[in-house]
This record gives C-alpha cells, structure tokens and sequence, in this order.
C-alpha cells in the first residue's frame, strides 16, 4: 500500500490520497433487494467501502442513558457509486459517517475501506487511511484567513508538494469547480456555494478515491443546492471519486444518488436503487418519506373532506404510482377508458429519478366501482394505488 504524506489527523480538513488499490474479492451483500446495478456489474471494486454488522453504543454517562445509535447495520458500496443515506434527526447519519473516516470506532462489527479493516489498524495507519478520504461538511470549515487558492492548496502543501505542482493543480481544481475567477478571494467574500465548491476543490486536491458528504447542501437554498449535487454528480462522472453522503433530504438522494439506505433509530431498513426507492417504497418510513404516505401534499380542503367510509353517490380517492416508460397521462387514459367511467384528476406530478419518470396522481371516481375490479385493472396496467378515503 502507497501512503501519501498530508494533514495532521486532527485537521478538519483531512481529505487526502490513500491509496487504495488492493485486490478486491466478494463478499456477503448487505441485506437489500435483489439488483446488481449495471455501473456495478463489472467494476472489481463492489466493496470499497463496508460496514459488516456494525453496533455502535454510546455508554451510559451521568444522568444520561446508554444509546445505542447504529444496530447490526451492514452495507456496501462500490467503487463508482453515490450512495446516499438518508434519516430523521438521531437516526444515526453522523455515526455512520464518521465510522467511516475512522473518527468513530464500532463497538462490534467492522468498518473495511477496500477490504482493510480499520479496527485492525495501528493510529498511524488509520492516520494515513483517513487521508485517504476527501470530506466535505454543511459549515464548509474553510480557513478565514486563506484565500480560496489557499485553502485549496493547504492539503497540497502540508503533503510536501513543490509550489510550481501546488500551482498547477489548485489551477486545474478551481476550473473544475467554477471558480477560477475567485482565486484570490477570501472565504468572507464569498457566497454559500462558493464556499462549497471551494471545499470541495480542497477535499479532492490529492486526488481521494472516496468523498464523504456530511449535508453538504442542507445550509445552501435550493437552486445553489442543485447546482452543487450537479457539481459532484460531474466529479463522479468524470473523475470516479466514489462518494457517501448522508442527507435528510429527499431532493438529494433523487438528484444524486445511485442507491439509497434508510436509516431509522440506529437501523438500516431499506437499501434499494433510487428509483426503486421513491417508486415502490418497502417500509412505512420510505413511504412517509417518499410522498406515498396518504394525506401528505393533498390539497387542505380534500383532506378535510376525506372520509374512511364510502358515502352514497360518492367518490372515492385513489393515489396512483406509475413507474417507468408508461409514467403519463397516458397511461391514466387508458385505465379511463378501460374502466368506463369518469376519473378525475385531483393531483398529478410526472417527475424524473435516475433518468426514468415516476408518475403520482390522485384521483377520484365513482365509489359504486367495485374495489376488485379497480384492482385487476389497475394491476394489469402495472399502477400501483393507495385508497386515500371517500368524499360526498
Ligand atoms: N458522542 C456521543 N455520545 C453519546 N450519544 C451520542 C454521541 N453521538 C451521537 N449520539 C447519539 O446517537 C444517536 C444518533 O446520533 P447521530 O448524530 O448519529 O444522528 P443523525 O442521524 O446524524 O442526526 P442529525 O440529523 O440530527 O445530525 C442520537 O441519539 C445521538 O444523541
């Protein structure tokens, strides 16, 4: 194994090279649903990162109680991939994340970057192991006092490298990030996403494999936040950078991520592709999460009106889930036309995810339909749906 000279292992900034080439071999998946994505099918590199069985308890102190914030959770991510982990406050994110840069130690289980366990390492090694991973934080954690070719270059610089290369890369990073006109300007002088994307430049200026993003875009408004997932969608697009990020956000897991794992109270519930996730949510919390949850977004004078029982000549509400090529009005149409009566549309989003269109109406129609037939119809044309209640 190669080690890179760099930050003291303190440094906030820690986002430098470890090599981590070593052979590869397969190991027993994470529990998630059966699919190899196809940018996995033949990459040798499927367990870059892992969590195998990982507890992590905080013991008891003082008045406070034991917590146990992570349970048998076990996961893996590829070499190429961005995975997003996504929870509720507490639910664990910040453990997970920081197990993996090693400022956390699992209590049991391991944590294996490319199949090196850190457990087993001495301080020194897991010093040089945390370099290897490029970290970027929702506060950006950039020093005042440097300008962005400063903070840029003080990985380059505490690694030993000549000025002249120092000056050549941090010219190459703030291009890639956008920020060439921005060189000599101090953190103060510059906005939310500049600051990102100059921690971003520092957290890849000794070329790590892996990024960590800890709500990298949680203090950003929405339209910086795109453009900054935008950014590292590129650096994983063009570079290879594997990157984690966890999140509470659901925008961020749709614009970014390849896979998704959920975590809820120290568990991981759900592991799935992304648009599986939002398209055929498993657990009652991808569900809430995903949208799926009834009552969530509906207009506040239907929710009003909603009833549990059918009322006479009334309506009932449906949500509908389309997935896929026939996610449009179309294929609402055709149910229109198969089912023979009028549906009236109440709510409807045709969205994009991983590429593919994912569909979500609500609808009404007449309650005299029997549900069994509402069903095969809906069944044969491969929509999902939710009775939401009835309405007068
Ligand atoms: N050092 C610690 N000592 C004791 N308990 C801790 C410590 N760090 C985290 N916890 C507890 O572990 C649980 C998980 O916390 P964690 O910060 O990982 O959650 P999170 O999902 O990142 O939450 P948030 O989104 O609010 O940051 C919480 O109950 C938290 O109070």
């Amino acid at each position: 194994m190669t080690v890179q000279s760099g930050l003291v292992a303190t440094d906030p900034t820690a986002a430098i090279l470890w090599d981590v080439s070593l052979p590869i071999e397969r190991t027993a998946e994470a529990p998630q649903r059966a699919y190899r994505p196809a940018y996995q099918a033949h990459s040798p590199q499927r367990d870059l990162v892992a969590l195998r069985n990982v507890t992590k308890i905080f013991p008891a102190r003082g008045q406070a109680p034991e917590v146990v914030a992570l349970k048998g959770v076990s996961l893996s991510v590829g070499a190429g991939e961005i995975y997003g982990i996504i929870g509720r406050s507490g639910a664990g994110k910040s453990t997970l994340i920081r197990l993996l840069n090693g400022l956390e130690t699992p209590t049991t289980g391991r944590v294996e970057i490319a199949r090196v366990e850190l457990g087993g390492l001495t301080p020194g090694e897991l010093r040089h192991q945390r370099r290897s991973i490029g970290m970027i934080f929702q506060h950006f954690n950039l020093l005042s006092s440097r300008t962005a070719f400063g903070n840029i270059a003080l990985p380059l610089e505490l690694a030993g490298t000549p000025a002249v290369e120092t000056e050549r890369r941090v010219g190459e990073l703030l291009d890639l990030v956008g920020l060439a006109d921005k060189r000599d300007a101090y953190p103060a002088e510059l906005s939310g996403g500049q600051k990102q994307r100059v921690a971003i430049a520092r957290a890849l200026a000794t070329n790590p494999r892996i990024l960590l993003s800890d709500e990298s875009t949680s203090s950003l408004d929405p339209e910086t936040a795109r453009s900054i997932l935008a950014l590292l969608a590129k650096i994983n697009r063009e570079l290879g950078v594997t990157i984690i990020l966890i999140t509470h956000q659901m925008a961020v897991i749709k614009q970014i991520c390849h896979r998704v794992g959920l975590l809820e109270a120290g568990h991981l519930i759900e592991q799935a592709e992304t648009y599986d996730f939002f398209a055929d949510p498993q657990s009652d919390l991808a569900r809430t999460l995903a949208g799926h949850d009834a009552g969530h977004a509906l207009p506040a004078d239907l929710l009003e009106r909603l009833t549990s029982t059918p009322l006479p000549g009334g309506q009932k509400v449906l949500r509908l889930t389309i997935a896929g090529e026939a996610a449009n009005v179309v294929a609402l149409s055709q149910f229109n036309r198969e089912i023979g009566v009028d549906v009236a549309i109440l709510q409807g989003q045709v969205e994009t995810i991983a590429g593919k269109p994912l569909g979500h109406f609500v609808i009404s129609l007449s309650s005299d339909i029997p549900q069994t037939r509402l069903d095969e119809t809906l069944g044969r044309l491969g929509i999902k749906s939710e009775v939401l209640g009835h309405v007068a």
